[in-house]
């Protein structure tokens, strides 16, 4: 039976004080530029830059892939009328032609494709960007398009250039309302499909792009704002912002504790948690997924006079990974943020797919990924009969297993998982270490913390329960893949002296008590847990951490040396403390209720300035 979702939870009183649209605080004085106002400054900056050369004034306006063109075209077109507007994509390759380039990157799979190493140039017609540039002469001119910016080294330095940039969750959600890929003819292809355009070849692009230009550009505009797949009549206009104020904004960020905008999804196996604690939309049937630390998918709302304009939060990665990221854990991923916080919430929900993550060298070699999809579950709350399947039973035989996973994608013959798979009671707080190449799954009544390695498509599934996705067609299975990989001696014993209660106290200072929780030694991150009442004394030692607060009602991270404004987090909020921080202490407010807090505190091992 499941407990009601009110009872379960000492910190209930705190319902619906998430906060699902935190902000990071732009520049003092810097203004956000809506409308006519934005063009009117970056017009009047192209035209400064054409005094110099002698030359016709010219912007560029290079859009991030999923930016609505036609839409960017008309409000350019409403603030720049005696402009002539030129759309940078006629000088592209045929899509054929690109098509034809990517099929490799795309394989013929509906979910996994192999990461691709392009560069914009790639798609475009060299001869036919000289052609566009030469063809400027007289009139005030805007170049529109994604690689509006190739035009720039043409044209001498006489131009300027605004980067209109896009989070990945909104490209997502107008895919999922018939938007194409870049220049794609497949309004109405398959939802994984787009996505995996977008994840191996599309957005590996387009960021190696973006990076090129952010040094120099001169504003950066919300295209995420731009017709929106959730269109609000009381919206304003895009917002614009200089480039220096993007600069200095993200220089800013690296060096306070900050958050990134939470996204939720439903899913068939979705709950009712979030939806009761976090306050979300009652009348959606479920929310299955919260990420609310995948800076790769996630974005940052920058906040400064005028409200709040917003930027993918990769850009925060990009621009200053080694203030973020440390020295460390940068020189071993490159600019990439390796730790993912998100949430599975199966409260009254179903079970998760009983699934398995590729190896390390199987990732590498089969999809050209740099690390694995090591995962783990923390249980932040769960039902009385909750349970996470982990590992397979002592003794089975496994070509029987993987004959009954072939035989139950008849629909007709269940996998008997029970026979299989060992399920392991989940109660609130404990963590379960899920190295890859371990079965495994959340069952139904659990709202799971997962704190992970970043890689987040590579699950292959080996049963769905006999269920259809919300699309009504059974979710993609990867037996192949998944035979590949799964671990066949995590089996009961093993499982039970690795993977689960693995807590170690590592000091007890007075009311602070400090455990080690995880994760299992063949993963990279290590999972620190803090018991306090009155505040917990942290440093980064120059990695970056990532925590969410785990029991509590509400807390404040501070700067010992008044480096940074207080920063209020509620229950379940994850925040990212960047590697520059150093010192910070996380105590309780004057609104806190709760007489004790936790709080779980993720980096990677061995890129603390004290590990050798
Ligand atoms: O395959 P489903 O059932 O959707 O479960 C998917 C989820 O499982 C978890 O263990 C993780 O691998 C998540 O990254 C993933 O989103």
């Amino acid at each position: 039976m499941t407990t009601p979702i009110s009872d379960m939870h000492e910190g209930h009183t705190t319902r619906g004080r998430y906060d699902t649209q935190p902000t990071v605080a732009l520049p003092p004085g810097e203004r956000i530029l809506r409308g006519t106002e934005g063009w009117t400054d970056a017009a009047e900056l192209a035209e400064a830059c054409a005094r110099v050369t002698g030359t016709a004034p010219v912007l560029l306006v290079d859009a991030y892939p999923g930016v609505d063109i036609p839409a960017l075209a008309t409000a350019v077109r409403d603030a720049l009328p005696d402009w002539t507007v030129v759309d940078v994509e006629t000088a592209a390759r045929p899509v054929a032609e690109v098509e034809q380039l990517i099929a490799p990157n795309l394989t013929d799979d509906r979910v996994f494709g192999v990461m691709s190493h392009f560069t914009l140039t790639d798609f475009y017609d060299a001869a036919k960007l000289d052609a566009l540039a030469g063809g400027i002469t007289q009139t005030p001119t805007v170049v529109i398009g994604w690689g509006a910016a190739l035009l720039a080294p043409r044209l001498d330095g006489a131009s300027a250039t605004v980067l209109v940039d896009m989070a990945r969750w909104e490209i997502q959600l107008r895919q999922r309302k018939g938007a194409t890929n870049w220049r794609a003819d497949n309004a109405s292809e398959d939802n994984l499909r787009k996505y995996k355009r977008g994840f191996f070849v599309e957005w590996r692009v387009a960021d190696r792009h973006k990076r090129s230009l952010f040094d120099t550009v001169d504003f950066v505009l919300d295209g995420n704002a731009i017709a929106p797949a959730e269109q609000h009549p009381d919206s304003p206009e895009a917002g614009m912002i200089t480039g220096n104020a993007f600069r200095q904004a993200l220089k800013d960020a690296a060096h306070r504790p900050f958050r990134v905008v939470p996204f939720f999804d439903p899913g068939v196996w979705g709950g009712q948690w979030m939806k009761n604690l976090i306050g979300l939309d009652p009348s959606k049937d479920n929310y299955a997924w919260c990420f609310d630390c995948v800076p790769e998918e996630n974005s940052l709302l920058l906040e400064g006079e005028g409200g709040v304009i917003e930027i993918p939060a990769l850009d925060l990665v990009f621009r200053r990974p080694v203030d973020l990221l440390g020295a460390k854990t940068f020189s071993r991923f490159g600019a990439e943020f390796p730790i993912r916080f998100d949430f599975l919430d199966t409260m009254d929900g179903g079970n998760l797919s009983l699934q398995v993550h590729p190896l390390t060298d199987y990732i590498q070699n089969t999809f050209g990924m740099h690390y694995t999809q090591d995962e783990s579950y923390y249980m932040l709350d769960v039902g009385d009969d909750a349970v996470v399947y982990l590992g397979t039973k002592e003794g089975i035989d496994r070509t029987e297993m993987l004959q009954d996973l072939a035989t139950a994608q008849d629909g007709e013959h269940p996998f008997p998982a029970d026979k299989y798979v060992n399920s392991f009671p989940a109660r609130k707080h404990d963590h379960f270490a899920i190295p890859a190449g371990t079965v495994h799954c959340s069952g139904a009544n659990s709202m799971v913390l997962e704190i992970s390695a970043t890689p987040f498509i590579f699950t292959f599934k080996l049963w769905d329960w006999g269920r259809v996705g919300l699309d009504g067609i059974p979710r993609p299975v990867h037996l192949d893949h998944g035979a590949r990989n799964i671990q066949w001696d995590r089996d009961t014993t093993w499982v039970g002296d690795n993977l689960i209660d693995q807590v170690q106290t590592i000091r007890t200072d007075g009311d602070v008590i400090e455990e080690s929780t995880g994760l299992h030694e063949l993963e990279f991150i290590e999972v620190r847990r803090h018991w306090f009442t009155g505040g917990a004394d942290h440093d980064t030692e120059g990695t970056v951490n990532v925590l969410n607060l785990v029991e509590g009602d509400e807390v404040q991270v501070v700067s010992p040396t008044g480096a940074f404004e207080p920063f209020v987090i509620h229950y379940a909020e994850t925040f990212i403390v960047p590697a520059a921080v150093g010192a910070y202490r996380i105590e309780r407010t004057e609104n806190s209720r709760s007489a004790r807090f936790a709080t779980v505190k993720a980096y990677v091992r061995g890129s603390r300035t004290s590990d050798n």
